[in-house]
């Protein structure tokens, strides 16, 4: 028999528990204060507070409007300072650092080439740019005792019209450090399908794609990236709570899209914080992850916007263990999950399953399972 451990993980064990991040925007995670210093270094004067603490609260406020369209707003002015190629560099590798400092084993992490043309880079010199940072990243975080692995995947920008050349991008790069592509922006008015080529020409190359669906607009647009696209993964899809029916005796109907959604193992990249602050969920505790969850959608944890919504990979599962009482085993599901996900090669994929995720939290367990005996030892020395 399996035990199932009861505790409560503290905040402790949740950051030192090995996690796997699958969406995370590069350009939603800077340091404030290292925006601050490229933006005096690049000449760049309209940030809206010059202080460090003062401007990543800036950032979490202006981002709280309720509306993914004002959300979006914020990132003019990470962009701003993400146009050189020493830029990109630090911004990537402190992002792996920061990452592997919350215990983050595997992280995927996309951001739009198209966004970082403005001072004469080319798309090549941008992905080769992150790529560099990336490895400096890891590098850095293996000499201070973390380890971690980061993929980048290239975003193009709904709006925009240039999805089939991020996409060449992007399969260009599929053995030097891409590992797949996104879509993302304004998603009300701007339908995947609008990028079906894109799309269709990944599909062709065997190649893989994730879709952001389902945050700002409802069930079409999760339907159109499954079913028109094709997406492997779901950006989001929260909104798939739409098609699911809770009784008032608690029984629960799937339509037919949650059901396909459910049986055919799609993974939901939930994203809680940014949700919030979005408008597509009220509280922690109503947010559809609990439902999910519960029901076997395969759902996985994800920060968004770090500097966005103020978090981290640890805070989001704090904010869920207290929402939902989820224990060890329920931060190991979501994380396995995630890293089932992952679109490197399977091998890899069960490599770090079994070599890293589960005995990472065999170790946790292990800790509260001897911190158990002492406690009762410990008590029934004092009644006996
Ligand atoms: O949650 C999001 N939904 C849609 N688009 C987003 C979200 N977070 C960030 N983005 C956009 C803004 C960034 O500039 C871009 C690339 O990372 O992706
Ligand atoms: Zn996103």
């Amino acid at each position: 028999m399996t035990s199932q451990i009861p505790s409560t993980p503290t905040a402790d064990q949740i950051r030192r528990a090995p996690k796997v991040l699958l969406h995370d925007h590069l350009d939603g995670g800077l340091r404030p204060g290292t925006i601050i210093e490229l933006a005096r270094a690049q000449g760049y004067d309209r940030l809206p507070e010059t202080e460090p603490d003062k401007l990543g609260i800036w950032f979490r406020e202006a981002a709280d409007s309720g509306s993914l369209e004002r959300y979006l707003e914020t990132f003019a002015h990470t962009c701003a300072v993400m146009q050189t190629r020493e830029a990109l560099v630090r911004v990537a590798a402190e992002c792996a650092v920061d990452l592997a400092e919350d215990g983050v084993v595997y992280a995927e992490v996309r951001y739009a080439p198209e966004q970082h043309l403005e001072a004469g880079l080319t798309l090549e010199e941008v992905v080769e740019a992150v790529n560099e940072g990336f490895r400096e990243g890891e590098r850095q975080a293996r000499a201070s005792g973390h380890r971690i692995r980061v993929g980048a995947l290239l975003t193009a920008m709904r709006h925009a019209a240039r999805a089939l050349e991020i996409a060449e991008l992007a399969n260009a790069y599929r053995d030097s450090g891409v590992v797949g592509f996104d879509i993302a922006g304004a998603e009300a008015g701007f339908p995947p399908t609008r990028h079906l080529d894109a799309f269709e020409y990944l599909k062709r190359e065997n190649n893989h794609f994730t879709i952001h669906a389902g945050e700002a607009f409802g069930l079409p647009s999760i339907w159109q990236a499954l079913q028109w696209c094709g997406a492997d993964r779901l950006g989001h899809g929260v909104r798939i709570i739409d098609d699911i029916e809770v009784a008032e005796d608690g029984s629960v109907s799937l339509g037919r899209l949650a059901a396909y959604v459910r049986d055919k193992r799609i993974p939901l990249e939930m994203c809680p914080t940014s949700n919030l602050q979005t408008g597509a969920a009220a509280s922690y505790k109503e947010h559809p992850i609990g439902l999910l969850r519960k029901l076997h959608f395969r759902t996985t944890v994800n920060t968004d916007n770090r500097l966005m919504s103020g978090t981290s990979m640890s805070k989001e599962f704090e904010f869920l263990v207290e929402a939902f009482d989820y224990t060890l085993d329920d931060m190991q599901w979501f994380t396995v999950n995630a890293m089932k996900s992952a679109f490197i090669p399977f091998d890899e994929r069960l490599a770090m399953i079994n070599e890293v995720i589960k005995p990472g939290y065999a170790e946790l367990k292990s800790e509260w399972l001897f911190q158990q005996t002492a406690t009762t030892s410990d008590s029934s020395r004092r009644t006996g």
